[in-house]
């Protein structure tokens, strides 16, 4: 820790359960809604800054940004998304009964691999099935790029004898023809989901992330139709190695957003386009999003509204339920609370 952060942390208040939403305004979070311009409190910052930031300084200030409204939330999106290529495709029969198709995308912003877990094999890639040089009807298959189910012994990616079910292509452009009365896919019901590696694997009760992809997964798999984009934005965008400081400062006293600022980073690092451009390239153009998260929506939405998101389903914690399996501990207390309090979360626990 630097000289700097040791007076941060001398000067950070207990945090108390009942921390009102007046001394934050509304919230440091989401800055990813503005990417072109500097964050106040990405370089430095104290715990007074926390409380009282000043409005006075730049649009980006945390309880601005905050307190913007749709619109404006919205204009302050990137104007251009990320151009996204699904590389493969395949069937995966899981633990828990549905069939699943992964996708997994390459894109022109970063190197990680993105991906989209598709319930619905009538779900399709543009890009996976468009026609690369020179390639085979094998080299098709084995990309993932085939109708209906692969079998020993098929030649033909495009067509399948079993099932009866072919592809259609116009001749110019090589793209797939979508025949949308034989697709039920929009709205289709959606999850964004951000990676976190602790929740996921490391079977941690800090957060209810886990719970929530199980229960996506769920969902989607009743219906026998839906889409998780994967994105690979670990802790909020800060990487797992700094989420891991987080968490001791958590244990320190902080809570999940002051952890974060006294890191220096935003409350929240993430962006969302290269889930509106997964879900233009699926074809998914109106969806049901599965969140509580209101900035979430703006965002996928994006800039041009490319994706409307017709319905918001509440993710409420299996716990507040009363249901069997749902995450429980002081942590995720805490967790879901700041949220609540400071990320405006629209989740209430039931009395
Ligand atoms: N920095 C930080 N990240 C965390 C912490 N706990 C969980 N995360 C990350 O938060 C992200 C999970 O957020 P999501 O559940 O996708 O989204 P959300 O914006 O909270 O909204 P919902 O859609 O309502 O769940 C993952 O990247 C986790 O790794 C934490 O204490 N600190």
């Amino acid at each position: 820790m630097t000289e700097e952060q040791d007076d941060i942390f001398e000067s950070m208040p207990i945090i108390s359960p009942t921390v009102s939403n007046n001394d934050v305004g509304t919230t440091p979070h989401n800055h990813n809604l503005n990417h072109n311009h500097s964050h106040s409190h990405d370089h430095g910052t104290n715990i007074e800054d926390i409380n009282h930031s000043d409005s006075s300084s730049s649009i980006t200030s945390n309880s601005e940004i905050q307190n913007l409204k749709i619109e404006e939330k919205r204009r302050l999106l990137p104007d251009i998304l990320p151009k996204v290529q699904c590389i493969a495709r395949a069937r995966i029969p899981t633990t828990q009964g549905p069939e699943i198709f992964l996708h997994l995308y390459s894109n022109d912003m970063d190197k990680k691999e993105h991906l989209a877990i598709v319930f619905g094999e009538d779900i399709r890639s543009r890009s996976l099935y468009k026609f690369r040089k020179d390639e085979t009807q094998s080299d098709r298959m084995i990309r993932g790029a085939y109708v209906g189910k692969l079998y020993p012994g098929r030649k033909n990616a495009d067509f399948d004898k079993s099932t009866n079910m072919k592809l259609e292509f116009d001749k110019e452009s090589g793209d797939l023809i979508i025949d949308s009365k034989t697709t039920w896919c929009n709205p289709t019901l959606v999850r964004i989901h951000s990676e976190c590696y602790t929740g996921e694997t490391a079977w941690s009760a800090r957060c209810d992330c886990g719970e929530q992809f199980d229960e996506a997964g769920r969902l989607m798999g009743l219906q026998g139709h839906g889409c998780i984009v994967y994105l690979r934005q670990e802790g909020r965008g800060i990487g797992l190695g700094e989420k891991l400081k987080a968490y001791n400062l958590q244990d320190l006293g902080a809570d999940t957003v002051q952890a974060n600022l006294l890191l220096r980073h935003p409350a929240d690092k993430r962006s969302f386009g290269m889930a509106t451009a997964i879900l233009l390239d699926l074809g998914l153009l109106e969806i049901k999003l599965l969140t509580n998260n209101p900035d979430k929506i703006i965002a996928v939405e994006g800039k041009n509204r490319l994706i409307k998101v017709t319905e918001r389903v509440p993710m409420v914690p299996l716990a507040w339920k009363g249901e069997e399996g749902g995450v429980k501990s002081t942590e995720v207390e805490g967790y879901l609370r700041t949220k609540v309090e400071k990320m405006g979360h629209l989740l209430s626990k039931p009395i």
